[in-house]
């Protein structure tokens, strides 16, 4: 698949696929595309060249509502709440029924405690349970995860983490980006590696080599010189 914008290419033939109850990791540097791939999976950004398939079938040219149709979810860096809305009133947003947000307090009583709050008043760890916790009550076909450990504290991360751990045995698809590895190679089946807009290595997380996370968080070359 390629993609850009305003006719710019930034993805030069980036190929990729995640089956159900699985997780592909896709690493890189700043600027290295990661964003754009999602946006392209999403419905976001129209593909320049190439085809976009869920479920096996061609979903190219449905844009961003209906890949939602079609089961695929993008939370977006940055959360995706609504901050001016409380924690109620964003839970509601995607969970209609009363007992499927119970089920969420239930799970997350942080939230419970914390119902009436307007959601931008939440930590960062916070919100972003608040954005990924509806799902488990409704597990997404597909989950686009631009950078969920983003500025997130280690103990947070892991909670996040675990929460994706079960949407992966919920039987979801999912497509988790990071620029940093460390927690998502925990999680990963297979891991993308990519650098200026192409695909440097692709492959089952066991056969990661040290040296590929190194050029993936510092967007350079490994090789011997210092
Ligand atoms: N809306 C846009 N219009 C034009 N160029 C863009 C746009 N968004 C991103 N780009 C460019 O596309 C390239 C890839 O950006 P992208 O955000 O996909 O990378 P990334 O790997 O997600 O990086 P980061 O980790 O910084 O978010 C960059 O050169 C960026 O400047």
């Amino acid at each position: 698949m390629r993609a850009g914008y305003d006719g710019g290419v930034v993805l030069h033939g980036v190929d990729l696929a995640v089956r159900p109850g699985e997780v592909l990791a896709l690493l890189g540097p700043n600027g290295a595309g990661k964003t754009t791939a999602c946006r392209v999976a999403a419905g976001l950004l129209p593909a320049q060249a190439g085809t976009v398939r869920i479920g096996g079938r061609d979903a190219t040219r449905d844009g961003a509502v209906g890949r939602s149709r079609a089961g695929v979810l993008l939370a977006p860096e940055g959360r995706g709440i609504f901050p001016a809305l409380s924690i109620e009133e964003n839970l509601a947003l995607f969970l209609t029924d009363a007992q499927a947000r119970a089920a969420v307090y239930d799970r997350f009583p942080r939230l419970a405690e914390r119902r009436t709050v307007a959601a931008g008043s939440l930590s960062g760890g916070e919100q972003q349970m608040l954005a990924l916790a509806p799902l488990l009550q409704r597990p997404p076909g597909v989950l686009i995860a631009d950078e969920p450990s983003l500025g997130l504290a280690p103990r947070v991360v892991d909670e996040v983490y675990a929460l994706l751990g079960e949407l992966r045995a919920a039987g979801t698809a999912l497509l988790l980006v990071e620029e940093k590895a460390a927690e998502i190679l925990g999680l990963a089946d297979t891991v993308a590696f990519l650098s200026q807009g192409r695909l440097s290595w692709c492959g089952p997380r066991a056969e990661v080599e040290p040296d590929r996370l190194t050029e993936a968080y510092l967007g350079i070359a490994t090789g011997g010189n210092p």
